[in-house]
């Protein structure tokens, strides 16, 4: 790699860069409200998170980007889909969706930092399916 010059700031050739993207991911200037849980705002939204929006990074970007990403997104959308056609879900009696801690506990991986608690209703699609 060649020297280079990045906002004033000299590169020099092996240089080790680590790029902050959880700081990226939460910039004001590109996020409206960057701290909240807000999934909607990628509604008709054209950002994309295969590594070509530089604000939104799950799979890095690049020639180190991640491999796993068509395998990720189809075990992700699997998971899901999974959970969802099979169960109606509920919060625990007397909690509220504002009562939810959406706080993280930071390492390797982001996790909540306390665990999500929801009751599975079993959702009967067969009997749905018979009477349409
Ligand atoms: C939702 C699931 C996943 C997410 C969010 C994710 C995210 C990431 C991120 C952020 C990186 C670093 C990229 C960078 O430095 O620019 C990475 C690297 C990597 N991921 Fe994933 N990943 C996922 C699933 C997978 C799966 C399923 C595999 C393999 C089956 C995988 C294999 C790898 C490997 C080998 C690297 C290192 C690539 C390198 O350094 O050249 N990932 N992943």
């Amino acid at each position: 790699m060649q020297h280079s010059k990045i906002n004033g700031y000299d590169i020099h050739p092996k240089t080790r860069v680590l790029i902050n993207v959880w700081a990226i991911g939460r910039n004001p200037d590109y996020w409206e409200k960057p701290d909240e849980f807000y999934p909607e705002r990628f509604i008709d939204s054209s950002t994309d998170f295969r590594g070509q929006n530089f604000e939104f990074l799950p799979f890095g970007g690049g020639r180190r980007g991640c491999p796993g990403i068509n395998m990720g997104i189809a075990l992700v959308e699997l998971a899901f889909s999974n959970l969802l056609y099979h169960f109606d879900w509920e919060l625990p009696k007397g909690m509220k969706k504002e009562d939810i801690n959406m706080d993280e506990s930071s390492g390797l991986t982001v996790h909540m930092k306390s665990a999500l608690h929801l009751v599975p209703i079993n959702y009967n699609w067969q009997s749905e399916e018979k009477t349409g």
